[in-house]
């Protein structure tokens, strides 16, 4: 039996179905990522000497026996989006593939500086993906409120985490993971933004792991951490660091730079303006936003330095 051809017009509504699925089901990948990061793939190969088979990954990580097919199709889908390597493929008289880490992967191990499981735990949690789930009946309201977290919880998403013991675990967690990982990167190849000032108020600073890598580095920076007074009786004792009880929305204290890691990020429009015009109101000779790898320094006149 011979198929004709599909007419160019078949072939084009067949081509935009796949397109869709396509689009549909892309949250395959940060799915299988999440898998990957809470059954521990990355440690498991890492642990056996940088590669691992199937059953040597399996006897890593807490998996039943009868899933271990399932186990393997996780790793297609993890190796086809280059998330895992292929090191070994089986030959035909038999074998198993041989799984490697890749450079993003290789941010999963926990026991290195540069672990980064902890932000994607809490960035690809329920709590911070279930409001994108009601995108379309926020676009119903009128602005500026509620933001989709606001709607979906009741509350901004930084009195969430100040309200909810277990989810602040993994925000904090997902903090310091994110301040090891970025400030090394920050106090070496940024480091002139920190010549010429003598103190730097970390801002919502969490417990102070950037402050503690600036001011390692930076001796002659007298730093500085405000957040809120739950936070910072969990601050750490006998470091350089001072911590300060307080709520920025109230007031900032002066100082010769703010740092604001990540805060604009989890801020309402509302909250940013508040927290620039207590700024705005002391002699600041540096102002500093970081958040998704970019840097800003801005003098007190708001232009570039
Ligand atoms: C996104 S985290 C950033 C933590 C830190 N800057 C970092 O990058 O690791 C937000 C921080 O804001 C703090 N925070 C929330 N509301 C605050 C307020 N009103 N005043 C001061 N800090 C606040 C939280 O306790 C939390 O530590």
């Amino acid at each position: 039996m011979t198929l004709s051809r599909p007419s160019s017009n078949t072939q084009a509504l067949v081509d935009a179905q796949l397109e869709l699925w396509h689009h549909t089901l892309r949250y395959i990948k940060s799915i299988s990522l999440k898998s990957a990061i809470d059954l521990r793939i990355a440690d498991a190969i890492h642990d056996h000497g940088g590669t691992a088979t199937l059953p040597q990954i399996a006897t890593k990580i807490v998996l039943h026996q009868s899933k271990l097919p399932c186990l393997r199709r996780l790793m297609r889908v993890l190796t086809v989006t280059g998330f895992f390597s292929i090191i070994e493929h089986p030959t035909d008289g038999g074998g198993e593939h041989v799984y490697g880490l890749t450079p993003a992967s290789s941010l999963l191990v926990s026991s290195t500086s540069t672990n980064l499981s902890p932000f994607l735990t809490m960035m690809l949690h329920s709590v911070t993906l279930s409001p994108f789930l009601r995108l379309s009946e926020w676009f119903e309201h009128e602005l500026p409120d509620p933001t989709g977290f606001e709607m979906a919880y009741g509350q901004n998403f930084l009195d969430f985490v100040g309200h909810d013991d277990k989810f602040a675990k993994i925000f904090n967690d997902a903090m310091v993971a994110d301040s090891s990982f970025v400030m090394d990167i920050v106090v070496t190849k940024c480091s002139d933004v920190f010549h010429g000032i003598s103190s730097l108020m970390d801002v919502a600073g969490g417990l102070g792991g950037a402050s503690q890598a600036i001011s390692k580095s930076f001796p002659h920076v007298k730093c500085s951490v405000l957040d809120l007074p739950h936070v910072v009786a969990a601050a750490p004792a006998r470091t350089n660091v001072e911590y300060i009880a307080g709520d920025m929305f109230e007031s900032i204290p002066p100082t010769n730079a703010v740092l604001l890691k990540l805060n604009y990020f989890f801020c309402t429009d509302d909250q940013r303006k508040i927290i620039s015009s207590h700024i705005s109101l002391f002699d600041s000779s540096g102002f500093y936003v970081t958040g998704a790898m970019r840097s800003v320094h801005n003098n007190k006149n708001g232009q570039r330095a």
